[in-house]
């Protein structure tokens, strides 16, 4: 869409939700494999409707750089998931992308491999601009950067957000040497860079939005989205990304869009991961933190991440496990983001095997050691549970997660998990649960 055209003000009757879910897609010339609906894109499998099993393609079919396929082959990667199956090939095709995929299975490396392949890096200019909600999602994406682009060496990526001194970021724009390829960030601070005319987006080719829904659900977010889209050229590949996609935001997505593929799970019980057992545990609020003691020390797991609805009780948690001796760690908003960062790198290097987090850490954190997620909070809806239980289970692992159910409002929040998804959260069982079942062998 031309960077003219007003984003800004939806009309209400754009918000509304007419798109009929799976069938719409399906008929019109879509393909439907396993999990997923695809439609649009240029080729997008028009027809063909056989299923596709996961290991038929390879990462070789896709005709990726050697330097790329080096770096997959460095990381462990052997075959391609589903969503990269479906998604890579368009995206390499410059096709815009409008991706739901559930948890953990590897929407990252869709555009992070399909934007390196498609890279020619000149010096000087930001050719690839990638956002997400949160500093430590930001953080992380520029990894999967460095990662993946260990064998092109004139590959230059940056990560900007807030709550750092924005003199380094200046800095770092000013020098040709240090110019970015690839810019990683947070709305807030890559608004405020754009707009002081420190960072110029005219060359960009790729723009993506990973956690999407979230992005453009909040409107302080959206309208920062907004203005730095509004920056970059009208020709240019746009992808977004997330595990949930609800109907009225999708519209909102194709805005920013030109005949985009759409991948989305049309039937939500298939965002269930199958590797995650889930429990739910009812009891008062008093009796929440001796029932975590008791978990930590009568559960086996790798990693551990405890989700709470505040800063204040997560430093309270944190502060209380510790004096339990549990090696615990905290992360959420209310310190500093050099803090912040130290924390998450050493939870993800583990050095510590408890984190307490806030929804900083609820949704696209992916460390591999988590195999267990406990909702000591529920949280406020779903579609927040679906995301943060699979900090668990990444990639098709096996987890266990735990969510504590403690008021009228948790226990209809429960009842909407198990609607939605089809999962049944049952009554955590008396003689606990073999680990065995969630731990890798
Ligand atoms: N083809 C693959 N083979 C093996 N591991 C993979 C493959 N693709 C991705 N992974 C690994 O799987 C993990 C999860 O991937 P990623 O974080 O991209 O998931 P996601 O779909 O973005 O999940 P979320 O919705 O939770 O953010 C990562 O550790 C990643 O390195």
């Amino acid at each position: 869409m031309s960077a003219e055209e007003d984003l800004i003000d939806y009309s209400d009757e754009e918000l509304q939700a007419t798109e009929a879910p799976a069938a719409a897609g399906a008929t019109n010339g879509a393909a439907k494999k396993g999990d997923l609906t695809v439609t649009g894109g240029k080729a997008a499998d028009k027809g063909k409707g056989s299923y596709v099993g996961i290991h038929s393609t390879g990462f070789r079919d896709f005709l990726l750089k050697g330097e790329l396929l080096r770096a997959i082959t460095d990381c462990g990667f052997e075959h391609p998931s589903e969503v990269q199956q479906k998604c890579i090939p368009q995206a390499l095709l410059s096709v815009d992308i409008l991706c739901q995929a559930k948890s953990g299975l590897g929407k990252t490396a869709v555009f992070v491999l399909t934007t390196l392949h498609q890279l020619e890096p000149v010096p000087g200019e930001c050719s690839v601009l990638v956002m997400c909600h949160t500093r430590e999602l930001a953080y992380q994406i520029k990894n999967e950067y460095a990662r993946f682009s260990k064998y092109l060496p004139d590959v230059k990526t940056a990560v900007f957000y807030g709550g750092t001194p924005i003199q380094k970021d200046i800095e770092l724009l000013k020098n040709k040497e240090t110019f970015p390829n690839i810019i990683v960030g947070t709305p807030g601070r890559l608004n405020a860079l754009v707009r002081d005319k420190i960072l110029s987006l005219r060359n960009v080719k790729a723009f993506v939005l990973d956690e999407c829904d979230k992005m453009l659900d909040q409107i302080d977010m959206r309208r920062d989205v907004q203005e730095i889209f509004r920056a970059t050229p009208t020709e240019k590949q746009v992808m977004m990304f997330s595990a949930t996609l609800p109907l009225e935001i999708r519209p909102i997505c194709r805005k920013f869009m030109r005949n985009p593929l759409e991948v989305f799970v049309d039937d939500e019980t298939k965002l269930t991961l199958h590797g995650l057992q889930q429990y739910s545990i009812r009891l008062s609020e008093g009796e929440k933190n001796r029932k975590l003691n008791e978990l930590l020390d009568t559960l086996e797991f790798n990693q551990v991440i405890i989700f709470v609805k505040s800063t204040l009780r997560a430093t309270e948690l944190d502060k209380l496990l510790r004096e339990c001796n549990f090696p615990s760690i905290a992360v959420h908003s209310g310190i500093s983001q050099e803090e912040r960062i130290k924390r998450y790198k050493e939870f993800k290097e583990f050095n510590k095997r408890i984190c307490v987090a806030t929804d900083v850490f609820g949704r696209g954190i992916d460390i591999e050691r988590i195999n267990l997620a406990i909702n000591y909070d529920l949280p406020a809806d779903a579609d927040s549970y679906l995301h943060r239980v699979g900090r668990a289970g990444r990639f098709g692992t096996k987890g266990l997660s735990i969510s504590f159910v403690s008021s009228e409002q948790d226990e209809a929040v429960l009842k909407e998990i198990e609607r939605r998804f089809e999962a049944k959260v049952p009554e955590y069982p008396e003689g606990g649960v073999d680990s065995s079942t969630y731990m890798a062998s």
